[in-house]
């Protein structure tokens, strides 16, 4: 259903993995028509978890998230687009094949002057031929392709991790406009802030599947007495939400006197001193 209205409400979400591991915990939000909300989480937050079921990637309960005051998963869900991960993966970017024929097919045609406005504010060679480009060249063109569709809730999950300093700002401004000119929502899950301080008009920090705090940036500053530029009080604020995530969670492999508990104490800590290279060894059930 198109959303007219596209603000974002979440009431209550928790979800479940399928090997039965907590994926987010009563989640509570309440992101208005018009908004641009950065979520700021360290590494295993829940961020991606949280977007995907926003965009219907992953079935929530039912009755716990709204866009656009409509159920997703009761009605048709128009008008999202969700750029993440299995997107950006998407082969069909790095095989022998030109620009604008990538861009006619998710709808260039349909929308010429969006199209060509994209190609401007990315900077995109239209002569490239994509097993060619660079990964920050894949990556413009991806980014027109994806925002070409006019949508109404936009759900990015740090897809300018390629993107050089000025095609990143470009970038950003495109999308702070459309929110001015047009009624859309955006979401973006980041832990680049550069530049980034006048862009976000709500902060959602996450840290272990639950939302510790969210609402209108202005409310969050007085976190962050000392600092030199609106652009450093952003990076202060996330760098002090994590290092008090990183103490309340505790060091991921304790060694025998930190963890102190077992009567064995045979807590093990796994890493290079094992032989085994430093490979993560948590499990991803799915
Ligand atoms: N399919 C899965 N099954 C079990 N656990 C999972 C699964 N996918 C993710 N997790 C775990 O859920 C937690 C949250 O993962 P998520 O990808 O949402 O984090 P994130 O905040 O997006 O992290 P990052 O900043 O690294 O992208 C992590 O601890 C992760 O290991």
């Amino acid at each position: 259903m198109a959303t007219h209205d596209p603000s974002i409400a979440v009431k209550d979400l928790s979800y479940k993995f399928q090997d039965g591991s907590e994926g987010l915990e009563h989640v509570h939000l309440d992101l208005p028509a018009g908004s641009r909300t950065l979520l700021i989480g360290a590494n295993g937050a829940g961020k991606t978890t949280l977007l995907r079921l926003l965009s219907g990637k992953r079935l929530a309960p039912t009755n716990t998230i709204t866009v656009g005051g409509v159920d997703p998963f009761k009605d048709t869900l128009e008008g999202v687009t969700y750029l993440g991960v299995e997107w950006v993966l998407n082969s069909i970017v790095r095989t022998d094949i030109d620009v604008p024929t990538l861009l006619a097919s998710v709808g260039g045609n349909a929308w010429p002057a969006r199209r060509d406005e994209l190609v401007s504010i990315l900077d995109i060679d239209l002569s490239w031929r994509m097993h060619a480009v660079s990964d920050g060249e894949r990556r413009r063109v991806q980014l027109a392709m994806g925002l070409l569709r006019p949508w109404t809730v936009l759900l990015l999950d740090e897809i300018t991790v390629d993107l050089d300093l000025l095609s990143r700002s470009n970038f950003l401004a495109f999308l702070k406009r459309e929110t001015e000119s047009r009624p859309c929502t955006i979401v973006y899950a980041t832990h680049i802030l550069d530049n980034l301080a006048q862009w976000p008009t709500h902060l959602v920090h996450m840290h272990l599947g639950k939302v510790r705090a969210w609402g209108p940036l202005e409310g969050f500053y007085d976190q962050v007495p000392d600092w030199t530029s609106e652009n450093s009080r952003l990076g202060e604020l996330v760098l002090k939400w994590l290092k008090e995530d990183l103490k309340a969670r505790g060091p991921r492999n304790p060694t025998n006197s930190e963890a102190g508990s077992g009567s064995s104490g045979q807590a093990k800590s796994y890493g290079a001193a094992d032989g085994i290279g430093g490979y993560g060894l948590e499990k991803r059930g799915e």
